[in-house]
């Protein structure tokens, strides 16, 4: 019977042997990623323009053959994840992607752009949502990350708002479960707390659990967790922040408690935005605007088209139009593709009885 050490040292020749193998694979599939960059750039049409690197259909496509052909013993999702970084590595050889998010450092939405684009993307914050879009519309970056809607708090106004305005496109979808942590510095001791910081949408995220273990204790909304991260590492003792994993790194706080969202499954959407249009992934969203007339039946000759087509609505906003002219702007969700039918005939039957019809994107369903 061989020893604990000698089976161990078989096993770990064995692991030598496969990462061997893995390495190799992975450089071979980076020197293909290079080979397409080449026929990107050999084909392009204005040779004044950068040919599209990252495309996001083909990424999809990819992580779902991923968790699709995974026998385990590891899981779908962590699998796509190590699948994730190897491709962004992969594009970053081909361009590097820089991608605008809304900031500072250590936001929700930068661990969005990271779940999204993966690592090797080079992600830039920004200070506010209209910096992000106008980032991008300057092409300072390639894309942008904005939060849309959260769970338990609802729309993200201000995002959608942009999209009256902006010609950029919708090019994907991330959706990151948040879990709140009250962060502290070392050793702080958490009876002793005297304010807590957060951004507003946190502390409504956490009310309750706050009413319940803190409800004499002074809330503070500013900018951003990350800032109140900061704030927190920077003021001291008595003083603690509501924030996710990234800002409790970066600012070097500790979990005084974990996981205390009032919801469970409190999880947040945001958009990728940039300048192309994405061909179809076989499993897509679409998302348009609607302006229509104040008039009776407005929304039903709206909605109607999609019901006969039988396209499936996943999600309806209203928002008050500008200027009294046009009654109300829809923000409509729909199962499919722009290019595909039914999504483009009920889009064209739509359109002539609307004041305006605007796609904003066909991108892939959100994988991961
Ligand atoms: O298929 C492509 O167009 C590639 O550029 C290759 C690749 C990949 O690594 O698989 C890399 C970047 C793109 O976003 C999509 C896929």
């Amino acid at each position: 019977m061989a020893t604990e050490q000698e089976q161990l040292a078989k096993l770990r020749d064995e692991i030598d042997e496969i990462d061997r193998h893995i390495h190799e694979l992975i450089n071979q599939r980076a020197q293909c990623a290079q080979r397409v960059a080449e026929v990107k750039m050999a084909h392009r049409t204005d040779v004044t323009e950068e040919p599209v690197f990252y495309r996001p259909e083909r990424e999809a496509q990819v992580l779902r053959k991923v968790m699709e052909r995974n026998k385990g013993p590891l899981d779908s999702e962590e699998v796509a994840r190590l699948f994730r970084e190897i491709m962004s590595a992969c594009l970053a050889l081909e361009r590097p992607t820089r991608v605008a998010f809304l900031g500072p450092e250590g936001t929700f939405t930068q661990q969005a752009a990271l779940k999204h684009f993966g690592h090797s993307a080079v992600c830039v914050p920004m200070p506010t949502i209209d910096d992000v879009f106008r980032e991008v519309e300057a092409k300072a970056v390639k894309y942008g990350v904005v939060p849309i809607e959260n769970s338990t708090e609802g729309v993200v106004h201000h995002t959608l708002d942009n999209f009256r305005s902006s010609e950029l496109k919708i090019s994907g979808e991330v959706e990151l479960r948040i879990h709140q942590h009250l962060l502290v510095k070392p050793d702080t001791e958490p009876s002793r707390i005297t304010r807590i910081y957060s951004h507003q949408q946190s502390l409504a995220q956490c009310r309750l659990w706050l009413d319940s273990r803190f409800p004499n204790v002074e809330r503070i909304a500013v900018s951003s967790n990350a800032e109140a991260a900061r704030r927190a590492a920077a003021e001291g003792e008595h003083v603690a922040a509501i924030a996710g994993e990234m800002a409790a790194k970066l600012y070097g706080l500790e979990h005084a408690f974990n996981n205390i969202e009032d919801h469970p499954d409190n999880s947040t959407r945001f958009l990728i935005i940039g300048h192309e249009s994405v061909g179809s992934s076989q499993r897509d969203k679409t998302s348009i605007l609607v302006n229509a007339r104040n008039q009776p039946g407005a929304l039903y000759h709206i909605l109607e088209p999609f019901h006969r087509a039988g396209v499936d609505l996943t999600r309806i906003e209203t928002r008050p139009a500008n200027a009294g002219a046009w009654g109300y702007v829809f923000y409509i969700d729909l199962a499919g593709h722009q290019d595909e039918e039914p999504v483009n005939q009920a889009l064209s039957e739509v359109s002539s009885k609307v004041v305006e019809l605007k796609v904003l994107g066909s991108y892939p369903q959100a994988v991961l």
